[in-house]
Formats: C-alpha cells, sequence, structure tokens
C-alpha cells in the first residue's frame, strides 16, 4: 500500500519495527518474502527506529499491522499527541478482546482522527498495480478525503464510507467465511456447496453487521460481499488455507504453523460467535467453523449439522 501511494504523488515513509529486516528491504528495494517479483519506487523511504520519527511531519499514518498489534500503535500514537489522521488496515478482531478496531480505538485513542481502508484487496496485486477497488471509512468526512487523496490512483480506486461498523464487521466475517469455503473446496464438497456457504455467509454477516449497527447496503458492497467473494476463492488468501490445510487433516496448529503467516480468521471466528448469541443472531456457519478450530467436529459431521437445519425462509 506504500507503493500504491506513490503514483499519486506524495512523500512516502514505510516505518518497520525489525530494523535488520528494513535495511535489507532498503538495500534491495525489495520484500521477497511478501511482495514476490515486486520492485519498491526510488522514492519511497524505509525507516526503522523511533516510529515518531517517521510520522511527526506526516499528513496521514496508515498503520498495516495485524490485529494483535493495533491496540500498541494507536496508544503510541494517542499518547504522542498525532493529530494527522490514522487509518488501519488489519481486519478482524483483537485476540485478547474480541474487540473491532474501532473499539480498540474508542478504548485507547477517542481523540485521534481515525479510520480504515478495507475490501477485496491482495496485497501481492496492490503492490504490483493490479486493478483494485477499496473502501476508506470513517465517521470523519476528512478522514475519508484524506485516504482518498493519498490513495485514489490508476490502479486503487476509492470509494468513501462512513459506515465503519458495517465495513469492520465484512472485513472479519469474511475471513471466518473463507476458512469455511477452503475446507468445502479442500473436501470437494463441490461448486454448489462453495456458493451456499458464500451466499448464505454473506446473511449471517449481514445480520450480525445490522445487529451491531451497520448498514445493510454495506455488506452488499466491497468491503462485504466484494472482500467476501474475494477471500473465499481466491488461492492468496491465508483464511482460505487454512480452511484447505485443516480438511487435508492438519490440526489447527499445524495448519497456523505452516502457513506462516497471520489468519484472523481463526481469532475472528470465536470472537464473531459469542457477539452473535449475545445478540441473539443466528450464525450457523460461522458456529460451525469454531466447532471445527476447536477440534468437536469432524468435517462430515459440521456439514452433516448444517444440512440438517430445518427449512427455512430465505430471506
Ligand atoms: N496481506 C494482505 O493481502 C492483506 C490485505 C488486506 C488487509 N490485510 C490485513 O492487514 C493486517 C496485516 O496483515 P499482513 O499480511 O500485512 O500481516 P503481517 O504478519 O505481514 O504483518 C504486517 C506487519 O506488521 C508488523 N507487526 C506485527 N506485529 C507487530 C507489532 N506487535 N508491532 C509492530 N508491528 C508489528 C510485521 O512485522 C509486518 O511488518 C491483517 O489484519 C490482514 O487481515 C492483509
Ligand atoms: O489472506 P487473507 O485471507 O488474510 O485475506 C487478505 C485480504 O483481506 C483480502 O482482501
Amino acid at each position: 500500500i506504500s507503493a500504491a501511494a506513490h503514483p499519486a504523488g506524495h512523500h512516502v515513509v514505510l516505518w518497520g519495527r525489525d530494523a535488520a529486516q528494513v535495511d535489507a528491504m532498503a538495500r534491495s528495494r525489495a520484500n521477497p518474502r511478501y511482495l514476490a517479483g515486486v520492485t519498491f519506487p526510488t522514492s519511497l523511504l524505509l525507516q526503522s527506529g523511533d516510529a515518531r520519527e517517521a510520522w511527526r511531519d506526516a499528513d496521514l499514518v496508515v498503520l498495516g499491522t495485524p490485529m494483535a498489534a493495533l491496540r500498541a500503535q494507536l496508544a503510541a500514537l494517542a499518547e504522542a499527541g498525532c493529530t494527522a489522521p490514522v487509518a488501519w488496515l488489519c481486519k478482524g478482531v483483537e485476540p485478547a478482546s474480541g474487540l473491532f478496531p474501532h473499539e480498540v480505538q474508542a478504548e485507547v485513542g477517542p481523540r485521534l482522527r481515525a479510520g480504515l481502508l478495507s475490501g477485496p484487496s491482495f496485497a501481492l496485486e496492490v503492490a504490483q498495480a493490479q486493478p483494485t477497488a477499496l473502501v476508506a471509512a470513517s465517521a470523519d468526512a476528512e478522514v475519508r478525503e484524506r485516504l482518498v487523496a493519498a490513495f485514489h490512483g490508476p490502479a486503487l480506486r476509492v470509494y468513501g464510507n462512513d459506515d465503519v461498523t458495517g465495513v469492520e464487521v465484512g472485513g472479519a466475517v469474511k475471513n471466518v467465511l473463507a476458512i469455511a469455503t477452503g475446507l468445502a473446496d479442500g473436501l470437494a464438497l463441490g461448486l454448489n456447496a462453495r456458493a451456499a456457504l458464500i451466499t448464505r455467509g454473506l446473511t449471517e454477516m449481514t445480520r450480525l453487521g445490522i445487529a451491531l449497527g451497520g448498514r445493510a447496503e454495506t455488506f452488499m458492497g466491497l468491503s462485504g460481499l466484494g472482500d467476501l467473494v474475494l477471500t473465499a476463492t481466491g488461492h492468496l488468501s491465508r483464511n482460505r488455507r487454512v480452511g484447505l490445510l485443516l480438511a487435508e487433516g492438519q490440526t489447527l496448529d499445524e495448519a497456523v504453523r505452516s502457513l506462516g503467516h497471520v489468519a484472523e480468521g481463526v481469532n475472528c471466528a470465536r470472537a464473531v460467535v459469542q457477539r452473535a448469541r449475545q445478540l441473539e443472531v443466528e450464525m450457523p456457519i460461522a458456529e460451525a467453523v469454531v466447532g471445527l478450530l476447536d477440534g468437536r467436529l469432524r468435517p462430515a459431521d459440521a456439514v452433516a449439522a448444517l444440512m440438517a437445519r430445518e427449512p427455512a425462509q430465505e430471506i
């Protein structure tokens, strides 16, 4: 995403916590482990050390960490009195608390001018400047405008949306559903089953999102249906890969270890189901994913349980 901001003519600093890694990237102008074949723009400045040096004069701060690191990063910005808009890219819930990103921000940095970027976007394709459409979500119109100004360009279309809850629920629940479709595809349950999981999964996402205060239309947009289709079917998805590995017979620990990357859906599943139960929202597919991840259900039992549900009206 740092590379994506470059064609828009901005001065971009990529800060990383691992000095050796940042040094290696600065020398090679590449990150072969994550972004194979991508060369960084010559103007992209790479920095480590004191993060405040990187964002002190920034017009916009973008946090590209997993959910587990969001609280500490936001707290540091809040404590240092950051006045620039701050946006996160993570999708999911905080593992320790089950909170969505904007809820974490409300706890640690309520005065930050905050927003997020979401939508169907594998990092590799964004870095390759493949055409991509994203959502800039914030309750603050100026933050949305700043994000659009920073990233909208020849390869990225950025749409605004003020429904932060809806956008974040979509980004979290699609991870859980991608595990489910990965499992179904790994078990060769067929294309009909995959389409059914995506569609009924979208219904679950929408029900939960509305119960949490999101708007129905958001779930039909890029951060809902769009990201669900991408993550549930795209071979670059880590969450889908977890499902495929479970279908091969790996345990959850083995699957997460062999993945070697963060798969937010593993933490999301339990938190999403817990929220749904509290709100009396039915989410049978997400419930089945939790049963599978916890080792309480075997894949065949999960399929049988979902198929044995009472007939119901579609809407
Ligand atoms: N990779 C993608 O295609 C993609 C696309 C859209 C959104 N996301 C979301 O973005 C988030 C990050 O995903 P990723 O694939 O970039 O993960 P990642 O594991 O590659 O981590 C991203 C960066 O965060 C750093 N980091 C990790 N823990 C940290 C900490 N405690 N403090 C500071 N930095 C820390 C890592 O060193 C790394 O540089 C996830 O929530 C993911 O769902 C990823
Ligand atoms: O690789 P995943 O499953 O974390 O998905 C990455 C992005 O969220 C896709 O939009």
